[in-house]
């Protein structure tokens, strides 16, 4: 009960801290954070869907689409990551993304690949970032999905670098370049550890392979907006409304939309589309990484998370 209540108490503190005024101090003062082990994606997903509230946009209907920040851990250091963690945690996140820095992310665009380059920079590994999230994992209320090229996981055998996330509180893991007919192991290894892989579809994956991914995806279902590579988009790829419609025909698992989204209006527009998820990388990532201090970059993205935030269904900002 005292689990049930911590973390009725930590999603409640969350809609409250929720509202931008807070949440820093609240980080700052450490002094009331409470310990809970964070929901696993499909709780968290459930629990959104049962918090689902009408909103009204001409006809009432049921929404609550969670909002999901990326990041590449060690950009530009471990000690700035663990502290964006628990202000995403805190400024309204239901999934964080943490990326695993590289040194070849083909599938990333410039403002990626130069937190890529940032993190390495600060001499950020696999082991310290497993150190930094064991640190932090209790103490933020919500998943944390690890972000990896497949490289990092071969070279490190894939059962011990599973573990090392077991270890470290992942709940999810997404290796966006492994394709999904090599995947069937490092999927099979990954249910053994009860860690969600969440695997993509994009506007190119024939209808009968979308249905294949669907069905093996774990956690959510991540519908890559457009075809290229990551970096925020002027305008959302209106095929998405149509592809969101054929995948949700396929199965009731949670979808999350990403790729490109970088405006209050891209959150209303994916929202009112019917995702259960909007993934935002590169318009986050760009303002740590242009920032003129890590205090700075902390506070842009704080700010910018709530506009997005606040432009979810019935924004969660509201009071
Ligand atoms: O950066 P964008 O355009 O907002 O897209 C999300 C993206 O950053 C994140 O989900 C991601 C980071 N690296 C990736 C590589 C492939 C697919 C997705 C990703």
């Amino acid at each position: 009960m005292i689990m049930a209540s911590a973390s009725v108490a930590v999603a409640s503190n969350r809609l409250k801290i929720s509202s931008t005024d807070c949440v820093y101090s609240m980080a700052e003062r450490q002094d009331f954070i409470l310990r809970v082990q964070a929901f696993s994606i499909s709780e968290t997903f459930s629990s959104l869907r049962r918090q689902k509230r009408t909103s009204f946009n001409g006809n009432f209907n049921d929404v609550w689409v969670a909002f999901i920040p990326y990041i590449t851990a060690g950009d530009p250091d471990l000690s700035t990551t663990a502290k964006a963690l628990k202000m995403l945690s805190c400024c309204g996140a239901d999934i964080i993304e943490l990326g695993l820095p590289c040194n070849a992310p083909v599938l990333d665009g410039p403002v990626i690949q130069a937190s890529h380059k940032r993190a390495l920079a600060s001499k950020t590994n696999l082991k310290a970032v497993i150190s930094m999230l064991k640190e932090v994992v209790p103490q933020i209320s919500c998943p944390v999905v690890m972000f990896s090229y497949y490289n990092l996981i071969s070279s490190s055998r894939s059962q011990w670098f599973l573990s090392a996330l077991e270890d470290a509180g992942a709940q999810g893991l997404i290796v966006p370049d492994l394709p999904f007919e090599d995947g069937a192991t490092l999927r099979r290894e990954a249910a053994e550890k009860n860690i969600d892989m969440v695997l993509l579809t994009t506007p190119a994956t024939p209808k009968k392979k979308m249905k294949a991914i669907v069905d093996a995806s774990e956690g959510f279902v991540y519908l890559v907006s457009s075809a290229g590579v990551t970096g925020a988009r002027d305008i959302v790829n209106t095929k998405v409304q149509f592809l969101l419609k054929e995948v949700k025909e396929t199965s009731r698992k949670p979808v999350a939309v990403g790729f490109g989204v970088s405006k209050p209006q891209h959150v209303k527009q994916i929202s009112s589309w019917g995702a259960d998820g909007v993934i935002v990388g590169s318009a986050i990532v760009k303002l740590l990484g242009e920032a003129n201090s890590r205090e700075e970059g902390l506070r842009h993205v704080k700010s910018f998370v709530a506009c997005l935030t606040a432009a979810l269904p019935l924004g969660k900002n509201e009071n």
